[in-house]
């Protein structure tokens, strides 16, 4: 039975972890007073189910269930978990979690609050052990981050429950170990605002100037780095050490404003706001919000590659659901190695996706079975792998932009070296292409074919044995220009 998370709230951040949670398998219950809710959250959950998908390389579970409800008590009905993501108000936090606590006693309730301490947010409750700070940044369904952060009166086991919950939904839970107004991430971010509203109010620069300067330059620093490691090397070959000393005493020097704050008028709303539309009022917030998912889709895919930052993190996760996934995977039949996305980079001159994408999924394909049998990075580097000795596409059908391509393998023929493998890639039932290998077993440093170890044979041949009994698949051993049947 899928686990089940409320949602209380369904604006913006709301939105956002409905998409997670529900892309990750889980139920999700939603009260929103806003008749409008729903048509919001349909909005973020299909800009969510074009870009999260994209980040992962193993099978995606099957999406939660989502529902609408009359009242809180409904909506907490059978969660294990609940996100308030209400509007940032405390007197309505706090209702909502009297309301959530008389319906649900135990259950655990994460707010999205972006600056209010656990120890504010559990004033006046009966059980403020099981309410903590689970603070998200957006767009929630596809950045890592959730800050969380409780007060004395949570248990270590409430915050390693919440950062479980986290981990479940592939999250890096930072735990926040004093409790801070804002936390790490706004506290840092108030700052940058602030300076960036006097910048705007002194004439200093425009709201685009102000963004070029982030997006052109240290703002893709910071996106795979952070400030510290940065700025490490910004130090040169001598470090952070030398850098201190050379920029510490700017520290002294009128480089910002941090500790006044513009008067908020309407004066200053206008000239914010008339700039950002003159900047950005060409497109619609859902186009931008698309335009900004696969940006950072990009970003956290050539990230992934790297194995560096938030990129880790995605990886860690695939490997959490691979293992879950291929514990119920084994079955004898074709084994379901891999979904991928079709992503716009892959889409040719004839719109549809290009050839050598198909190699290239087949290839995510055959490593996930490699790494299935224990021929993994481990493996490769004590010296051994397996090579592709030949290779036969057959195109069938086209796949498009955003499609999600699953890849299913079958093991045609194994001995101690070679494994002859069929692998058929397909949009939903739709077969689009079938790529036959065969592979060689090879001792890395000899440059020559020996038998694999036998603790990937042992895995190996249970599979082989299991596929030798079911039907040869329709196009195996096919030539080019060979007729049919
Ligand atoms: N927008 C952002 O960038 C971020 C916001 N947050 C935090 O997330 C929380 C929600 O903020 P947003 O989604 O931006 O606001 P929002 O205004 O988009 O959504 C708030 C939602 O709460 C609903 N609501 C009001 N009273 C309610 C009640 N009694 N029960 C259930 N729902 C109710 C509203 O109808 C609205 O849909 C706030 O605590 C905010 O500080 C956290 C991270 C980022
Ligand atoms: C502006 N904000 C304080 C609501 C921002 C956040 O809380 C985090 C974010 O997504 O930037």
């Amino acid at each position: 039975m899928a686990r089940k998370a409320a949602i209380i709230g369904g604006g913006v951040i709301g939105g956002g972890w409905a998409a997670r949670f529900l892309l990750n398998g889980w139920d999700v219950g939603v009260f929103d007073p806003d008749p409008e809710a729903e048509r919001k959250i349909a909005a973020v959950l299909a800009n969510a189910r074009l870009a999260l998908p994209a980040l992962s390389d193993v099978p995606m579970p099957a999406e939660g269930k989502l529902t609408f409800h009359g009242t809180i008590g409904e909506a907490v009905d059978g969660a294990e978990y609940v996100q308030e993501s209400v509007s940032e108000r405390i007197e309505l936090k706090h209702k909502v979690y009297a309301q959530l606590q008389q319906a649900n006693p135990g259950v655990l309730i994460g707010s999205s609050t972006s600056g209010f301490k656990a120890s504010d947010l559990q004033k006046g409750s009966p059980a403020p052990e099981n309410i903590i700070v689970a603070h998200p940044f957006n767009p929630v369904y596809l950045l890592p981050l959730s800050e969380v952060s409780g007060s004395p009166k949570n248990t270590p086991a409430t915050v390693e429950k919440t950062v479980q919950i986290m981990k479940d939904i592939g999250m890096f839970p930072l735990v926040i170990r004093h409790e801070i107004d804002a936390f790490i991430g706004n506290r840092f971010l108030e700052a940058v605002w602030r300076e960036a509203l006097w910048m705007l109010k002194d004439g200093i620069a425009t709201t685009e100037e102000i963004d070029d300067a982030i997006r052109m330059g240290f703002g893709l620093r910071w996106g795979q780095m952070g400030l510290f490691e940065t700025y490490r090397i910004a130090g040169g070959e001598a470090g952070m050490r030398h850098f201190m000393a050379q920029f510490g005493p700017a520290l002294k020097w009128p480089w910002t404003k941090l500790m006044d704050v513009p008067e908020f008028n309407d004066e200053l709303v206008d000239l914010v706001a008339s700039q950002s539309d003159a900047q950005s009022g060409m497109y619609g917030i859902r186009e931008l919000e698309r335009i900004r998912d696969q940006n950072l889709v990009g970003f956290l895919r050539s990230l992934k590659e790297r194995n560096w930052g938030a990129g880790k993190v995605l990886r860690e996760h695939d490997e959490r659901r691979r293992a879950a996934f291929h514990a119920g995977t084994l079955d004898g039949t074709p084994l379901k190695m891999a979904e991928m996305q079709v992503l716009p980079g892959w889409i040719d001159y004839n719109g549809h996706m290009t050839e050598s994408r198909y190699l290239f999924c087949a290839s995510e394909v055959c490593d996930a079975f490699l790494r299935l049998i224990g021929a993994d990075m481990d493996y490769v580097a004590g010296g051994h792998s397996y090579y592709t000795a030949e290779t036969h596409i057959r195109h069938l059908d086209e796949a498009k932009l955003g499609e999600r391509i699953t890849g299913t393998l079958q093991v045609v023929k194994a001995d101690e070296k070679r494994i002859h493998t069929f692998i058929t890639l397909a949009v939903g039932d739709r077969p689009v292409a079938t790529v036959e290998q065969m592979m060689l077993h090879v001792d890395m440093k000899a440059g020559k074919a020996c038998p694999a170890a036998p603790e990937v044979l042992v895995l190996l041949n249970p599979i082989a044995t299991a596929h030798a009994g079911l039907p040869v698949p329709e196009g195996t051993g096919r030539a080019v220009g060979q007729k049919k049947g």
